[in-house]
Protein backbone atom coordinates (compact mmCIF):
# COMPACT_ATOMS: atom_id res chain seq x y z
CA UNK A 1 0.00 0.00 0.00
CA UNK A 2 2.85 2.62 0.71
CA UNK A 3 5.87 0.93 -0.90
CA UNK A 4 7.88 4.00 -0.75
CA UNK A 5 7.82 4.14 3.10
CA UNK A 6 6.53 7.98 2.92
CA UNK A 7 4.81 9.87 5.62
CA UNK A 8 0.91 10.07 6.11
CA UNK A 9 -0.80 6.74 5.80
CA UNK A 10 -3.08 6.58 9.50
CA UNK A 11 -6.14 5.26 8.80
CA UNK A 12 -6.45 2.79 5.55
CA UNK A 13 -5.29 5.69 3.09
CA UNK A 14 -2.37 5.31 0.97
CA UNK A 15 0.93 7.20 -0.12
CA UNK A 16 2.61 6.26 -3.49
CA UNK A 17 4.48 7.83 -6.20
CA UNK A 18 4.56 7.27 -9.79
CA UNK A 19 6.60 8.92 -12.56
CA UNK A 20 4.72 11.20 -15.40
CA UNK A 21 5.30 10.53 -19.04
CA UNK A 22 8.47 13.36 -18.56
CA UNK A 23 9.95 11.54 -15.56
CA UNK A 24 9.02 13.28 -12.55
CA UNK A 25 7.12 11.94 -9.86
CA UNK A 26 3.59 12.56 -8.98
CA UNK A 27 2.33 11.80 -5.66
CA UNK A 28 -0.94 9.88 -5.06
CA UNK A 29 -2.33 10.95 -2.12
CA UNK A 30 -5.70 8.40 -1.44
CA UNK A 31 -7.77 8.04 1.31
CA UNK A 32 -9.64 5.76 3.76
CA UNK A 33 -12.89 7.62 2.48
CA UNK A 34 -12.15 6.80 -1.57
CA UNK A 35 -11.33 10.46 -2.05
CA UNK A 36 -7.62 11.43 -4.24
CA UNK A 37 -5.23 14.15 -5.14
CA UNK A 38 -2.15 14.21 -7.14
CA UNK A 39 0.79 16.32 -6.82
CA UNK A 40 4.13 16.86 -9.02
CA UNK A 41 7.18 17.50 -7.95
CA UNK A 42 7.50 19.90 -10.43
CA UNK A 43 6.79 23.33 -8.80
CA UNK A 44 4.85 21.25 -5.74
CA UNK A 45 1.72 21.69 -7.58
CA UNK A 46 -1.70 20.58 -6.58
CA UNK A 47 -2.80 18.34 -10.13
CA UNK A 48 -5.67 16.65 -9.27
CA UNK A 49 -8.07 16.48 -6.47
CA UNK A 50 -10.89 14.17 -7.13
CA UNK A 51 -14.18 12.89 -4.84
CA UNK A 52 -14.72 9.72 -4.38
CA UNK A 53 -17.38 9.30 -7.33
CA UNK A 54 -14.45 10.16 -9.03
CA UNK A 55 -15.70 14.02 -9.81
CA UNK A 56 -12.64 15.99 -10.37
CA UNK A 57 -12.60 19.65 -8.74
CA UNK A 58 -9.66 21.27 -10.00
CA UNK A 59 -9.75 22.57 -13.62
CA UNK A 60 -6.77 21.61 -15.85
CA UNK A 61 -6.58 23.05 -19.35
CA UNK A 62 -7.00 20.61 -22.11
CA UNK A 63 -4.12 22.94 -24.01
CA UNK A 64 -1.98 22.20 -20.90
CA UNK A 65 1.63 22.07 -21.55
CA UNK A 66 2.95 19.21 -19.26
CA UNK A 67 6.99 19.58 -20.18
CA UNK A 68 9.04 22.01 -17.62
CA UNK A 69 10.23 24.50 -18.27
CA UNK A 70 6.48 26.29 -17.67
CA UNK A 71 3.77 25.71 -14.53
CA UNK A 72 1.26 23.60 -16.24
CA UNK A 73 -2.25 25.54 -16.78
CA UNK A 74 -4.59 24.31 -13.69
CA UNK A 75 -4.65 22.59 -10.38
CA UNK A 76 -3.05 24.94 -7.46
CA UNK A 77 0.03 26.56 -8.09
CA UNK A 78 2.52 27.71 -5.46
CA UNK A 79 3.30 31.89 -6.48
CA UNK A 80 6.52 32.45 -4.44
CA UNK A 81 8.29 34.37 -3.83
CA UNK A 82 6.76 37.07 -5.72
CA UNK A 83 2.81 37.72 -6.90
CA UNK A 84 2.66 38.54 -10.18
CA UNK A 85 4.61 40.66 -12.27
CA UNK A 86 5.37 42.96 -8.67
CA UNK A 87 8.84 42.59 -8.22
CA UNK A 88 12.02 41.59 -10.52
CA UNK A 89 11.31 37.66 -10.97
CA UNK A 90 9.57 35.90 -13.53
CA UNK A 91 5.50 36.27 -12.94
CA UNK A 92 4.73 34.31 -9.99
CA UNK A 93 7.85 33.81 -8.62
CA UNK A 94 10.24 30.99 -9.54
CA UNK A 95 8.44 28.34 -7.43
CA UNK A 96 6.10 27.03 -9.36
CA UNK A 97 8.80 25.98 -12.21
CA UNK A 98 10.84 24.25 -10.13
CA UNK A 99 11.42 20.95 -9.33
CA UNK A 100 10.92 20.13 -5.88
CA UNK A 101 11.58 16.57 -2.95
CA UNK A 102 9.91 14.72 -0.84
CA UNK A 103 10.92 15.33 2.64
CA UNK A 104 10.33 12.62 4.89
CA UNK A 105 11.44 13.70 8.29
CA UNK A 106 10.52 17.24 8.40
CA UNK A 107 11.29 19.56 10.94
CA UNK A 108 8.32 19.97 13.94
CA UNK A 109 5.63 22.39 13.09
CA UNK A 110 4.78 25.59 15.22
CA UNK A 111 1.16 25.28 14.31
CA UNK A 112 -1.58 22.50 14.63
CA UNK A 113 -1.60 20.51 11.23
CA UNK A 114 -4.53 18.29 12.00
CA UNK A 115 -2.85 15.55 10.15
CA UNK A 116 -3.56 12.82 12.42
CA UNK A 117 -6.23 10.15 10.56
CA UNK A 118 -5.26 11.72 7.34
CA UNK A 119 -3.38 11.01 4.42
CA UNK A 120 -0.36 13.53 3.86
CA UNK A 121 3.11 14.44 2.01
CA UNK A 122 5.97 16.94 2.72
CA UNK A 123 7.41 18.70 -0.04
CA UNK A 124 10.25 21.18 0.05
CA UNK A 125 11.93 23.22 -2.23
CA UNK A 126 15.63 24.80 -1.76
CA UNK A 127 16.89 27.36 -4.15
CA UNK A 128 19.34 26.32 -6.49
CA UNK A 129 22.57 28.34 -7.79
CA UNK A 130 20.37 29.75 -10.50
CA UNK A 131 17.89 30.61 -8.11
CA UNK A 132 20.07 32.12 -5.83
CA UNK A 133 21.54 34.57 -8.89
CA UNK A 134 18.04 36.36 -9.47
CA UNK A 135 16.65 36.27 -5.54
CA UNK A 136 19.82 35.84 -2.97
CA UNK A 137 18.12 34.68 -0.33
CA UNK A 138 19.28 31.36 0.91
CA UNK A 139 15.53 29.93 1.82
CA UNK A 140 13.64 26.63 2.65
CA UNK A 141 9.89 26.29 1.63
CA UNK A 142 7.91 23.59 2.97
CA UNK A 143 4.41 22.25 2.15
CA UNK A 144 2.62 19.64 3.80
CA UNK A 145 -0.26 18.52 1.17
CA UNK A 146 -2.98 16.81 3.58
CA UNK A 147 -6.08 14.98 2.37
CA UNK A 148 -8.47 13.87 5.07
CA UNK A 149 -11.06 10.42 5.05
CA UNK A 150 -13.62 13.70 3.92
CA UNK A 151 -11.95 14.58 1.21
CA UNK A 152 -11.02 17.98 2.50
CA UNK A 153 -7.39 19.10 1.07
CA UNK A 154 -5.40 20.93 3.45
CA UNK A 155 -2.13 22.75 2.27
CA UNK A 156 0.16 23.66 5.01
CA UNK A 157 3.14 26.00 3.29
CA UNK A 158 6.84 26.82 5.72
CA UNK A 159 8.89 29.65 4.75
CA UNK A 160 12.49 29.52 7.06
CA UNK A 161 15.09 32.44 6.31
CA UNK A 162 18.54 30.13 6.18
CA UNK A 163 20.50 33.00 5.08
CA UNK A 164 22.61 35.81 7.64
CA UNK A 165 20.20 38.84 6.63
CA UNK A 166 16.80 39.73 6.35
CA UNK A 167 14.51 38.89 3.33
CA UNK A 168 10.55 39.54 2.19
CA UNK A 169 8.22 37.53 0.52
CA UNK A 170 4.69 37.06 -1.09
CA UNK A 171 2.88 33.49 -1.44
CA UNK A 172 -0.15 32.28 -3.23
CA UNK A 173 -2.26 29.48 -3.49
CA UNK A 174 -3.05 30.04 -7.37
CA UNK A 175 -6.27 27.69 -7.93
CA UNK A 176 -8.12 26.88 -10.42
CA UNK A 177 -11.41 25.21 -9.32
CA UNK A 178 -13.41 23.59 -11.57
CA UNK A 179 -17.01 25.37 -11.91
CA UNK A 180 -19.88 24.25 -13.68
CA UNK A 181 -20.18 27.33 -15.87
CA UNK A 182 -18.88 30.74 -14.68
CA UNK A 183 -22.33 32.42 -15.14
CA UNK A 184 -23.92 30.04 -12.39
CA UNK A 185 -21.11 30.82 -9.03
CA UNK A 186 -20.91 33.65 -7.14
CA UNK A 187 -18.40 33.97 -4.45
CA UNK A 188 -19.33 34.87 -0.93
CA UNK A 189 -17.62 36.52 1.85
CA UNK A 190 -15.34 39.38 0.23
CA UNK A 191 -18.36 42.10 0.64
CA UNK A 192 -17.41 45.11 1.46
CA UNK A 193 -13.86 44.55 1.13
CA UNK A 194 -11.23 46.71 -0.20
CA UNK A 195 -9.37 45.36 -3.34
CA UNK A 196 -6.64 46.02 -5.96
CA UNK A 197 -8.04 45.80 -9.45
CA UNK A 198 -5.21 44.53 -11.59
CA UNK A 199 -7.75 45.92 -14.56
CA UNK A 200 -7.13 49.38 -13.55
CA UNK A 201 -3.54 50.03 -12.74
CA UNK A 202 -4.13 48.33 -9.42
CA UNK A 203 -6.51 51.40 -8.27
CA UNK A 204 -7.72 50.18 -4.99
CA UNK A 205 -11.73 50.34 -4.39
CA UNK A 206 -14.35 48.70 -2.02
CA UNK A 207 -16.37 45.73 -2.79
CA UNK A 208 -20.13 46.91 -3.05
CA UNK A 209 -21.10 44.54 -0.60
CA UNK A 210 -22.88 41.73 -2.39
CA UNK A 211 -21.77 38.53 -3.09
CA UNK A 212 -19.22 38.91 -6.35
CA UNK A 213 -20.43 36.81 -9.69
CA UNK A 214 -19.07 36.79 -13.01
CA UNK A 215 -19.71 38.46 -16.52
CA UNK A 216 -16.76 39.55 -17.29
CA UNK A 217 -13.01 39.78 -16.72
CA UNK A 218 -12.40 40.16 -13.66
CA UNK A 219 -8.43 40.40 -11.96
CA UNK A 220 -8.13 41.78 -8.54
CA UNK A 221 -6.48 41.22 -5.01
CA UNK A 222 -9.12 41.41 -2.14
CA UNK A 223 -6.91 42.63 1.08
CA UNK A 224 -6.75 41.70 4.55
CA UNK A 225 -9.97 39.32 4.44
CA UNK A 226 -11.57 37.27 6.57
CA UNK A 227 -10.38 33.57 7.22
CA UNK A 228 -13.32 32.70 5.40
CA UNK A 229 -14.71 32.92 1.62
CA UNK A 230 -17.09 30.38 -0.18
CA UNK A 231 -17.63 29.79 -4.07
CA UNK A 232 -21.24 28.78 -4.33
CA UNK A 233 -21.45 26.53 -8.16
CA UNK A 234 -25.36 26.24 -8.30
CA UNK A 235 -24.88 24.25 -11.37
CA UNK A 236 -22.95 21.31 -9.69
CA UNK A 237 -24.72 21.87 -6.43
CA UNK A 238 -21.72 21.99 -4.53
CA UNK A 239 -19.63 24.57 -2.41
CA UNK A 240 -16.17 24.97 -1.88
CA UNK A 241 -15.40 26.56 1.80
CA UNK A 242 -11.71 28.41 1.88
CA UNK A 243 -10.27 29.00 5.04
CA UNK A 244 -7.01 30.41 5.40
CA UNK A 245 -4.68 31.19 8.29
CA UNK A 246 -1.74 34.03 7.66
CA UNK A 247 -3.02 34.46 4.01
CA UNK A 248 -4.81 37.54 4.36
CA UNK A 249 -5.54 38.00 1.00
CA UNK A 250 -7.87 36.73 -1.72
CA UNK A 251 -7.01 36.71 -5.66
CA UNK A 252 -10.01 36.65 -7.74
CA UNK A 253 -9.01 35.61 -11.61
CA UNK A 254 -11.36 34.90 -14.66
CA UNK A 255 -9.69 35.94 -17.77
CA UNK A 256 -12.92 36.05 -19.96
CA UNK A 257 -13.21 35.36 -23.58
CA UNK A 258 -10.50 37.26 -25.21
CA UNK A 259 -7.77 37.06 -22.91
CA UNK A 260 -8.20 33.27 -22.97
CA UNK A 261 -7.90 33.50 -26.31
CA UNK A 262 -4.41 34.59 -26.75
CA UNK A 263 -2.83 31.84 -24.12
CA UNK A 264 -1.97 29.26 -25.85
CA UNK A 265 -2.16 26.96 -23.24
CA UNK A 266 -5.45 27.37 -22.25
CA UNK A 267 -8.63 26.36 -24.65
CA UNK A 268 -11.08 29.06 -25.74
CA UNK A 269 -14.09 28.19 -24.10
CA UNK A 270 -12.62 26.94 -21.13
CA UNK A 271 -13.05 30.82 -19.14
CA UNK A 272 -16.66 29.05 -18.80
CA UNK A 273 -15.31 26.15 -16.41
CA UNK A 274 -12.66 27.48 -13.88
CA UNK A 275 -12.24 30.49 -11.40
CA UNK A 276 -9.74 31.17 -9.75
CA UNK A 277 -9.50 31.60 -5.95
CA UNK A 278 -6.20 32.08 -4.50
CA UNK A 279 -5.75 32.62 -0.32
CA UNK A 280 -2.42 34.81 -0.39
CA UNK A 281 -0.23 37.04 1.01
CA UNK A 282 0.61 39.86 -1.48
CA UNK A 283 -0.07 43.40 0.11
CA UNK A 284 1.95 42.95 3.05
CA UNK A 285 5.17 40.41 2.59
CA UNK A 286 5.98 38.79 5.00
CA UNK A 287 9.57 39.97 5.96
CA UNK A 288 12.02 36.52 8.03
CA UNK A 289 14.97 37.61 10.19
CA UNK A 290 17.69 34.98 9.91
CA UNK A 291 16.61 31.53 11.39
CA UNK A 292 12.73 32.89 11.49
CA UNK A 293 9.96 30.66 9.75
CA UNK A 294 6.71 31.31 8.53
CA UNK A 295 3.66 29.51 8.52
CA UNK A 296 0.45 29.93 6.39
CA UNK A 297 -2.52 27.42 6.24
CA UNK A 298 -5.36 26.54 3.41
CA UNK A 299 -8.11 24.63 3.88
CA UNK A 300 -10.86 23.75 1.30
CA UNK A 301 -13.63 22.07 2.38
CA UNK A 302 -16.49 20.57 -0.24
CA UNK A 303 -19.94 20.78 0.56
CA UNK A 304 -22.97 19.26 -1.62
CA UNK A 305 -26.77 20.51 -1.58
CA UNK A 306 -29.30 18.31 -2.98
O1 LIG B 1 -0.62 33.09 -16.78
P1 LIG B 1 -0.11 33.09 -15.37
O2 LIG B 1 1.28 33.62 -15.26
O3 LIG B 1 -0.25 31.75 -14.74
O4 LIG B 1 -1.01 34.10 -14.56
C1 LIG B 1 -2.38 33.96 -14.59
C2 LIG B 1 -3.07 35.06 -13.77
O5 LIG B 1 -2.81 34.85 -12.42
C3 LIG B 1 -3.57 35.69 -11.57
O6 LIG B 1 -3.28 35.37 -10.24
C4 LIG B 1 -3.21 37.13 -11.83
O7 LIG B 1 -3.96 37.98 -11.01
C5 LIG B 1 -3.45 37.45 -13.30
O8 LIG B 1 -3.06 38.79 -13.57
C6 LIG B 1 -2.67 36.48 -14.16
O9 LIG B 1 -2.96 36.73 -15.53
Amino acid sequence: MNPSGLSGDQRGGSVDVVKDRNGIDQVLLRSSGGFSARVSLYGGQVRSWMTDRGEELLFTSSKAVFKPPKAVRGGIQIGFPQFGNRGTLEQHGFARNKLWVIEKNPPPFMIRTDSDGKTFIDLLLKPSDEDLKVWPHSFELRLRVCLGANGNLSLIPRVRNMNCKPFSFSFAFHTYFSISDIGEVRIEGLETRDYFDNLCQRERFTDQGNSLTFESEVDRVYLDTSSKVAILDHGKKRTFIIQKEGLPDVVVWNPWERKTKAMADFGDDEYKRTLCVDGALIEKPISLKPGQEWTGRLDILLLYSS
